[in-house]
């Protein structure tokens, strides 16, 4: 697993910015390198700017949107479309706009589906045999080695929906699990693990705003997986904290050091 890179910038909408950039660039290199590309996505405002910011940036072009596999690392268990889900928010920020293969664009199961409302857990099962169909010989277990897995940082350090102390973020062996009683609302949700997390090859946290700066500070001092899942979330290959200037005001100086006057 690789050691946190911190990339500070000035404020957040330049952060989103930088970041829908990256992401073009590494999805084009999969692409060439690979033939196609797999990005798993993050709910909330952050990694919602990044989709926003990548629908508006001229360079989207120069992804080949059809060769693109899009997961997501969490949802909140709604109906299909209800303005809350993360899928919904994703479609209006960017998906809607892009000629994606609706075959390769992966969104968890909503609470109106064949599971019911009371099916969560189901419905992470369901969610775990579709990463596990996807994955080849070469992605070495259950999960395809996504490319790039974005993750929004909470106030509390949670990623995806896994909470800290909750049952979600000890899991060690199933990839999705139904997430019940999330101090996040809505309660009820499905999320990816810190193992199907850590197959991704590149593993991106998103922080932007002062109410990010203490959560950013515990996750990155060494804090444990239980009582900060974002000390947990880490890519094979990267783990890339991309903070904004408020979000970073409380790192260690060691992470990052002021900026010369
Ligand atoms: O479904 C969700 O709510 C999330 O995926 C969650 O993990 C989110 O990414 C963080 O809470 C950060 O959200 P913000 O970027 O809005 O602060």
């Amino acid at each position: 697993m690789s050691t946190p890179q911190l990339v500070v910038h000035r404020d957040k909408g330049l952060m989103a910015q930088a970041a829908a950039a990256r992401l073009i660039t590494r999805i084009v290199d999969a692409q060439s390198a690979r033939g196609s590309a797999s990005v798993v996505l993050t709910g909330g405002r952050n990694g919602n700017g990044v989709l926003a910011a990548l629908a508006a940036a001229p360079a989207r072009d120069a992804v080949d949107w059809s060769r693109l596999d899009l997961w997501w690392g969490d949802e909140r268990y709604l109906p299909e479309g209800d303005p809350e889900r993360n899928a919904t928010q994703a479609r209006a920020a960017l998906l809607d706009a892009v000629p994606l293969d609706p075959k390769r664009v992966h969104p968890m199961p909503a609470s109106d589906g064949p599971h019911g409302a009371d099916g969560v857990d189901a419905a992470a099962a369901e969610y775990a045999a579709e990463l596990a169909a996807a994955a080849g010989p070469e992605d070495h277990g259950p999960v395809p080695a996504f490319d790039v897995l974005m993750l929004g940082v909470g106030p509390d350090t949670h990623v995806a929906s896994l909470f800290p102390e909750l049952p979600g973020v000890r899991e060690t062996t199933r990839t999705v699990v139904g997430v019940h009683g999330a101090p996040k609302p809505p309660p009820t949700r499905i999320s990816l693990t810190l193992p199907a997390i850590r197959a991704a090859r590149e593993v991106w946290l998103l922080a932007a705003g002062e109410d990010k700066a203490e959560a950013a500070a515990i996750a990155l001092s060494g804090a444990g997986e239980i009582q900060a899942p974002a000390a947990g979330a880490r890519g094979r290959a990267r783990t890339l904290w991309l903070l904004d200037s408020a979000a970073a005001s409380r790192l260690p100086r060691e992470l990052y050091p002021p900026a010369s006057p």
